[in-house]
């Protein structure tokens, strides 16, 4: 089993789409999973909804559940799992509960005004990709879920994804003071998902 985390709007999903054409492994996105419970008509639809709508992190009793279910009706053995533990709880609690260990941690590293941009384009007509509630969110995973990322680097199970391109410009000299030197300056410029998947891959055929 493999994790993907990061930010809201990091590329997780994008990502774990493409895994499962290139490998055999089945993708479980615990947003999905909650979303799909909601239009179920289930007993806690309106609960879950209510919760992802002010960006907090669903009890982990349901979306252990959601996802062992999942896992069981997929009939693979190989998973990749999507935006989940989200908080120390989840992760214990599914520890607990499937008895199971991540083989690695895919963590998508990603600045906020990125995840912003990209999530007011995402288009999928969630009622969590406004603003505000993206703030919300972003604030969720700063305080929830980066100590379980920091958990698994202490662990030796995270694999950082670089997602922006860490380049070099030279500025024309009649730009800077000094005309006997250019100017040095690196820019970060986001990656295209299939530069970001490039990396993935390379993960995904080493270390599986
Ligand atoms: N490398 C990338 N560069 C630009 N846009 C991207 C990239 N990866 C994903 N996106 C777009 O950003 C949005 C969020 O991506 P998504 O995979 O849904 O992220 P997450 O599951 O982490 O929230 C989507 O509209 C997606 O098409
Ligand atoms: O394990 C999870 C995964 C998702 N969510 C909720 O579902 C929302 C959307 O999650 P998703 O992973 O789909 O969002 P993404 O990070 O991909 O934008 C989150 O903000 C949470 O409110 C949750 O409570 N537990
Ligand atoms: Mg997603």
């Amino acid at each position: 089993m493999v994790l993907s985390l990061g930010g809201p709007g990091s590329g997780k999903g994008t990502q774990c789409a493409n895994v499962v054409q290139h490998f055999s492994y089945t993708h479980l996105s615990a947003g999905d999973l909650l979303r799909a419970e909601i239009r179920s008509g289930s007993e806690f639809g309106a609960m879950i909804q209510g919760m992802i709508a002010e960006g907090r992190i669903v009890p982990s009793e349901i979306t252990v559940k959601l996802l062992c279910k999942a896992m069981e009706e997929s009939g693979n053995d190989r998973f990749i799992i999507d935006g989940f533990p989200r908080n120390e709880e989840n992760r214990i609690v599914f520890e607990n509960v499937a008895k199971i260990e991540p083989a690695f941690v895919l963590f998508f590293d990603c600045p906020e005004e990125e995840l912003e941009k990209r999530i007011m384009n995402r288009n999928q007509g969630r009622e969590d990709d406004n603003l505000e509630t993206i703030k919300k969110r972003f604030k969720v995973f700063v305080e929830s879920t980066l100590p379980i990322v920091s958990y698994y680097e202490s662990k030796g199970k995270l694999r950082k994804v670089r997602v922006q391109f860490s380049s070099m410009i030279i500025l024309p000299s009649h730009v800077v003071p000094d005309p006997l030197v250019c100017c040095l300056l690196k820019i970060n410029a986001a990656k295209p998902s299939e530069e970001v998947f490039e990396e993935v891959k390379y993960l995904f055929a080493s270390e599986t």
